[in-house]
């Protein structure tokens, strides 16, 4: 993975699913048509585009979590599958976006933020696996002493925490993360913004971002991508995007952006701590 190589390509993926249609009968329909995506190291490309367009579908091809139709997906230049998936699944982390139906309910969280390592059979660290999640937990924000408590102890912006706390937990080279931030209070996610934000200028992770908030994606994006109907429509850097529109579907989802919501957003993260669920 060097010099301008991506790190994550999707080439000409397509996606048919079958649905009912009238009079009993199932027909078949494109969600995702011949979609080319290339994210980079230690970039964040937003995939953009209204509901029903095809983003979840295009990064779940991404993340090898469902098959295309046609199309492949290479990380580092070259396709894995069989058992060459593990290595993959290892590199390729996913951070979904309701925290608490992604987190075990019965589970603590040690045994969540550890269980991508011991299914990857990474070996032991050294310190053992308390101290790993201890590390890991901190490394978020999180209070290391809460390791034995369960998910439904934490409010909202601390699920997704330990959501982001299992992607990483894994060092992955990328984390798509999926309406992440999504069900999160407005003030609650310029906080978990701020933090992924910290942790690639870590790490250098690459992000995939898919959100239909565009407040989102002006606060994290370096590249984005707009999706309608199953297709990439448009694709530049945040810049262009947002002052330089080329596509007319691009301009009508940027005039529905609310232009106050992050200064409201910067306004309530000092005083509101993270408390109740959101
Ligand atoms: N498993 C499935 N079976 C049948 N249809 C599906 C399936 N998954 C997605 N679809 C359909 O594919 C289309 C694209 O859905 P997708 O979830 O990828 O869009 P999206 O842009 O992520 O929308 P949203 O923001 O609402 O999640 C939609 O019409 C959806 O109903």
């Amino acid at each position: 993975m060097s010099g301008n190589a991506p790190v994550l390509a999707g080439k000409n993926l397509t996606r048919r699913f079958s649905r009912r249609a009238s009079f009993g009968r199932t027909e078949t329909f494109t969600a995702v048509d011949d979609v080319s995506l290339e994210l980079h190291s230690g970039e964040t490309l937003a995939l953009v585009g209204e509901s029903g367009s095809g983003k979840s579908t295009t990064a779940r091809m991404l993340a090898q979590l469902i098959t295309p139709s046609d199309g492949t997906v290479e990380l580092g230049g070259r396709q894995y599958a069989g058992r060459r998936l593990g290595e993959f699944r290892r590199q390729v982390q996913v951070v979904f976006q309701d925290p608490f139906s992604s987190l075990n309910p019965r589970h603590r969280v040690e045994q969540i933020i550890s269980a991508p390592m011991r299914y990857l059979d990474l070996p032991k660290p050294a310190g053992g696996w308390t101290a790993r999640v201890k590390e890991l937990m901190e490394r978020v924000g999180l209070n290391p002493d809460h390791s034995q408590r369960f998910p439904s102890q934490f409010s909202g912006g601390q699920a997704q925490r330990i959501g982001i706390a299992r992607a990483i937990a894994v060092e992955p080279s990328v984390v798509i993360c999926d309406e992440a931030v999504s069900a999160l209070d407005v003030s609650v996610q310029a906080r978990v913004l701020e933090l992924l934000r910290e942790l690639q200028q870590q790490d250098h992770y690459s992000y995939l971002f898919i959100t239909h908030d565009l407040a989102v994606v002006r606060e994290i994006a370096h590249r984005i991508a707009v999706m309608s109907q199953g297709k990439i429509v448009e694709t530049g850097d945040r810049q262009q995007i947002f002052t330089n529109p080329q596509q007319e579907y691009t301009r009508t989802l940027l005039a529905a952006v609310p232009q106050i919501k992050y200064q409201r957003a910067a306004a309530a993260g000092q005083a509101a701590p993270e408390t109740g669920r959101t």
